[in-house]
């Protein structure tokens, strides 16, 4: 194959996106083109502002949010939808919603299974079901497909890394109301050309902080194509065959705009330049050997964070959170939230592949130990400490939001973002290839 980067994928209706064809396929989950949960011509009412939920601890519901239709929350009210995000979606027509549940019950790990890797001691967080093997095998054989031939992901020397990162459990994890196999490669191959971009761009196989602005522009032209003159558009094309990166980046994001509404697209655009913003700023201090305060740290990994990947949920799923409903405050703090405590999740399993890294590798624990004077340890106790309450505030608020709109599409995204975040806790856990804890308990 000649250009195996930029050959349109060979399956679906469409090879291009943004196209009502790709409305039509998704909007079965629209608010007015119903799923098995969506009340067909239901009237939005309008979102009431962000709920004031006030900063909390472990185990307690706040009682002064807004309920929805009659203007006071309750406990109970709240309390209960919490209980139903983290079920997920329930009664006539939610079957499809739960294909692991319609095999087989979900249970917990086994001690058995847990012994591949011990979760951080104290850690808030929730143990999901084994990901469907079935699934995982298929998703694990076709994004190997997809990375050797047909975007050249990786030389054959880092093939063991590859399989290390075990990319199919992650996604197969995080998404369990996935309707198809296809529906999880959407992820899949974005999670794999996302950590293209990291590695070989920003860290370890071959990254630098130098030039890096120009290098993840020109890759972000692959997910927000460049309009320009008919002269210099060939060279663009080019470049988009010109490294894995790009090549990742640009077939990955064709794939997913033959699933996503233009909404979706606009959204995830939004959230891969957010990301960019977050590595240009890690690197602005690698390049000084700056370390931050922890909430500069923080706002910067609130950038350099997972985001892109729970945000995606509704088109792994097949429906759509609508765009006017995502765009509300309290939805996005929640997202935040979300994005957040997984992201810190990455830096306390990640902490001892990053300290046995050359030269300094900036994460939570290795910037309080610095900026607060604590030692290692307890810096690393006060960093899961730190998770443990963006989780805390995550659960709240989320359950604050589908109290206050318990819309369908609301409640099942916000049902995806929670298993998502229980997925990826799942995956840092038992990825020992990649990470171990450090001998701190
Ligand atoms: C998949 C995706 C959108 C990743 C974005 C940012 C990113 C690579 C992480 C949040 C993971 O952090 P880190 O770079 O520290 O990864 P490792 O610790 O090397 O696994
Ligand atoms: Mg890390």
């Amino acid at each position: 194959m000649s250009d195996p980067g930029l050959s349109p994928p060979q399956s679906g209706p469409r090879a291009t996106a943004d196209r009502p064809a790709a409305r039509t396929r998704n909007s079965t989950s629209t608010s007015t083109h119903a799923t098995g949960t969506e009340a067909v011509g239901r009237t939005r009412p309008a979102l009431p502002g962000p709920p004031a939920v006030p900063v909390r601890t472990a185990g307690v519901v706040p009682a002064d949010v807004p309920g929805p239709g009659t203007g006071t929350g309750t406990t109970r009210d709240i309390a209960s939808a919490l209980e139903r995000i983290l079920r997920g979606p329930s009664g006539l027509g939610t079957t499809s919603l739960h294909p692991a549940r319609r095999r087989n019950p979900p249970t917990p790990p086994s001690p058995a299974q847990a012994a591949e890797g011990e979760p951080v001691p104290g850690l808030h967080h929730h143990p999901v079901p084994e990901p469907d093997p079935a699934r995982v095998a298929e998703v694990g054989r076709r994004i190997k497909a997809w990375a050797v031939d047909e975007v050249q992901a990786f030389p054959p020397e880092w093939e063991d890394q590859f399989d290390g990162f075990s990319v199919g459990r992650y996604m197969v994890a995080c998404h369990p109301d996935a309707p198809t196999v296809d529906h999880l490669m959407i992820a899949t191959r974005l999670m794999v050309a996302e950590n293209a971009v990291d590695d070989c761009y920003c860290e370890d196989h071959g990254g630098s902080p130098v030039g890096l602005g120009s290098r993840l522009l020109l890759a972000h032209t692959a997910l927000d194509p460049l309009h320009t003159t008919k002269e210099y558009e060939p060279a663009w094309t080019e470049s988009l065959r010109s490294d894995a990166p790009r090549r990742a980046y640009r077939s990955a994001m064709e794939y997913f705009l033959r699933r996503a509404t233009p909404s979706q697209a606009d959204r995830f655009r939004h959230d891969m330049a957010r990301l960019h913003l977050g590595y240009l700023a890690e690197a602005a201090w690698a390049e000084t050997d700056h370390v931050p305060e922890v909430w500069e740290y923080l706002a910067m990994r609130q950038f350099n964070n997972f985001r892109p990947c729970p945000t995606i949920t509704d088109t792994v799923g097949g429906y759509e959170m609508p765009a006017d409903l995502h765009a509300q405050p309290a939805v996005q703090r929640v997202i935040a939230l979300a994005g957040n405590a997984t992201t810190i999740v990455n830096d306390l399993y990640s902490y001892t592949k990053e300290l046995a890294a050359p030269g300094r590798h900036l994460n939570l624990p290795v910037v309080i130990a610095e900026r607060e004077g604590m030692s290692d340890r307890d810096a690393y106790l006060k960093a899961v400490e730190v998770h443990n309450d963006l989780m805390h505030d995550f659960e709240a608020e989320s359950a604050a939001l589908a109290a206050a709109c318990p819309f369908p599409s609301v409640l099942r995204f916000l049902r995806g973002v929670a298993v998502w975040v229980d997925g990826n806790h799942y995956w840092h856990r038992t990825n020992t290839y990649r990470y171990s804890l450090p001998d701190f308990w």
